[in-house]
């Protein structure tokens, strides 16, 4: 029989790429948004799934409201990817952002409690937690040392997530996910930023690119592949935590090189570093081991950076055309 999944945050880069991913698994995908009457589903169109996706409004500070849509859609496997994502964002707006991250999954795991159904349930914690690895690639054994208000209520969320399959046996697992990236992420995400900036360089659109912190290096992965780990995770016989990562660091700056290079450009030449985009604290060193995951899950990242950077290109020339 076809399963059922309700996915909280299905308007974003990864709910629009897990909505795709388990629509293609034959799953009926219930996708909730603060305001679907108003929402935009840009990233379901762009993937050619606006129409098959059952969308529903759901504010997520609102208990009765996430009772009500997860009453409605039964669903077997419930992913929680909603709330405010940008790291930087949360040092300006930190109330909302850990309101919307940490009510937000407490919300819906007694939800789960209350309506004492047996649902699987799949939670998006962050690398952020971790700071930096300054002691090598972080596992799931690896203590926790968040820098921003998003690190902070990551954290806080995650171990709900793990209090909660402990108290009250949940099956709840966490993904934590270092950085990974499409052509879905919005443009105030760096990767994003850089290629678009390269690309407008290269067509004489613009001269310099100010960027934040040049000085960092982080884990990137391709997101497509990193929604098909969060669904193996509620496969399992036992809910689990998994650190989803390449294992593979870069420097920023080796990022800005790459997109510049393909266009024949020299970034030094076009990006400038401006003081007020540096964040109040920032993580300069982020690197993870997924031996657990590819032990366990039977998952591997395999699009690696010069291949995402190659994506990314094509995929922004081709929206622009
Ligand atoms: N956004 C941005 N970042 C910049 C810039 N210049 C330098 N950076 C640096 O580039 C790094 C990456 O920034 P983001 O792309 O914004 O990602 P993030 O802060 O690492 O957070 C992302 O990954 C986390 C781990 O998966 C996610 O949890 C989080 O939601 C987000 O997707 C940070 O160290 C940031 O300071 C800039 O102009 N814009």
């Amino acid at each position: 029989m076809a399963r059922t999944a309700l996915i909280f945050g299905v308007s974003g880069q990864d709910g629009a790429y897990l909505a795709q991913f388990l629509l293609s698994r034959g799953y009926a995908v219930h996708g909730t948004s603060r305001d679907s009457e108003i929402a935009s589903f840009r990233n379901l169109e762009i993937l050619g799934i606006r129409g098959d996706v059952q969308v529903h409004s759901v504010a997520l500070h609102d208990f009765r409201n996430i009772v009500q849509v997860i009453r409605q859609a039964k669903p077997d496997e419930i992913y929680n990817l909603s709330a405010q994502s940008a790291v930087g964002l949360s040092f300006e707006q930190p109330v909302e952002t850990i309101d919307s991250i940490l009510n937000g999954t407490l919300n819906i795991l007694e939800s789960i409690r209350f309506l004492d159904i047996d649902t699987r349930f799949y939670h998006a914690s962050s690398s952020e937690s971790f700071g930096d690895t300054l002691d090598g690639p972080a596992s799931e054994a690896t203590a926790f040392r968040p820098c921003s208000p998003y690190g902070v209520a990551k954290s806080a969320a995650h171990w709900l997530v793990a209090n909660y399959r402990q108290a009250y046996g949940l099956f709840a697992c966490s993904g934590i996910l270092f950085n990974h990236e499409s052509p879905l992420r919005p443009a105030r995400f760096v990767t994003r930023k850089i290629i678009r900036g390269a690309i407008a360089v290269a067509q004489g659109r613009l001269s310099k690119l100010e960027m934040g912190n040049l000085s960092v290096a982080r884990d990137w992965g391709w997101a497509p592949e990193y929604v098909d780990a969060m669904w193996r995770m509620l496969q399992q016989e036992t809910p689990d935590d998994f650190v989803i990562a390449t294992g593979r660091m870069h420097a920023l700056e080796d990022f800005a090189r790459m997109a510049f290079e393909r266009f024949g450009l020299d970034w030094r030449d076009h990006v400038v570093q401006d003081r007020m985009q540096r964040r109040p604290m920032d993580i300069h060193y982020s690197v993870g081991n997924p031996a657990k995951a590819e032990a366990r899950l039977g998952w591997k990242a395999k699009t690696l950076l010069p291949q995402i950077i190659e994506h990314l290109i094509e995929a922004e020339l081709a929206s622009a055309s």
